[in-house]
């Protein structure tokens, strides 16, 4: 059987400069090992802006802390005449473990489509970094009972021509779009059924074993009350946080997600 480690990845969006950050990310360290976290049972991963990763960098470096970091985004090139594009090649210099592809922010304000996604995604497994795809519906898709199709759509639009050796380097993130930042979160039930629906689609684009051993996250409006409930399902494998995040000592009680669970 595989285990999967649940991953609890916090995106700050455009959220904390370089010093809010070095702050932010000393009380979380402090807020996990109060809680004496267990990095081997559950990762932790912060996603700054990109000014704040070098100092993120020197931090987690000089306390040998265990906490992953990651960028929000990336350039679908590797060098050259892209003004204010920021290649994986620096952020895998700067030791980045993580970046988010195709957030639903990105794709509404930028106009991503799944084609741009698909290359900022290869270029980043190409440089050791794993992406986490995010796909997920908007209200209106979900209210006509489309969701499942236009997510999986999303979900094999991003990982075109990747390999089922590299597709066990990615995450997947499901964030309905009506659950982000809102205070609405979709039901456990409802993050199961999508979840489930990803990792079928997966065993089809590759194969069974493949699709077991990739990670699929729920991202919208997580916070430590809901948290447990979400992590119950089989199929969820950790959370892709926003605005919760922003508090340390919040999101450590999200990564501590199994003591909430049993009541502690
Ligand atoms: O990337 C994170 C998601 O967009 C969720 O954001 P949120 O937790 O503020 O709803």
């Amino acid at each position: 059987m595989t285990t999967r480690i649940p991953l609890m990845a916090g995106n700050w969006k455009m959220n904390l400069d370089h010093h809010q950050a070095t702050h932010t990310v000393q009380k979380l360290a402090w807020a996990l090992r109060d809680g004496k976290h267990d990095f081997s049972a559950v990762e932790v991963a912060v996603l700054p802006p990109f000014t704040d990763l070098r100092s993120v960098q020197t931090l987690v470096d000089a306390d040998k802390l265990e906490l992953k970091y990651g960028a929000q985004d990336l350039s679908a090139h590797k060098a050259g005449a892209y003004t204010g594009e920021i290649s994986p090649v620096f952020l895998a210099k700067l030791g980045v473990s993580y970046v988010t592809v195709g957030h639903s922010e990105r794709r509404e304000y930028h106009a991503e489509s799944d084609a741009l996604v698909n290359a900022k995604l290869r270029n980043a497994l190409e440089e050791g970094i794993s992406p986490i795809l995010c796909i997920g519906e908007d209200l209106e898709t979900r209210r006509a009972a489309a969701h499942v199709q236009h997510t999986l759509l999303q979900l094999e639009g991003g990982l075109a021509d990747v390999t089922a050796e590299q597709v066990r380097d990615v995450v997947i993130a499901y964030e309905p779009v009506w659950a982000i930042g809102t205070g609405e979160t979709a039901t456990p039930e409802d993050a199961q059924e999508m979840s489930e629906a990803i990792r079928g689609r997966l065993a089809e684009l590759y194969d069974a074993d493949t699709a077991q051993v990739v990670r699929v996250l729920y991202g919208g409006s997580v916070k430590s009350s809901n948290v447990a409930s979400i992590m119950a399902k089989p199929d969820v494998d950790g959370a892709l946080v926003g605005g919760a995040s922003l508090d340390p000592e919040e999101f450590a009680k999200i990564a501590r997600f199994q003591a909430h669970a049993v009541g502690l």
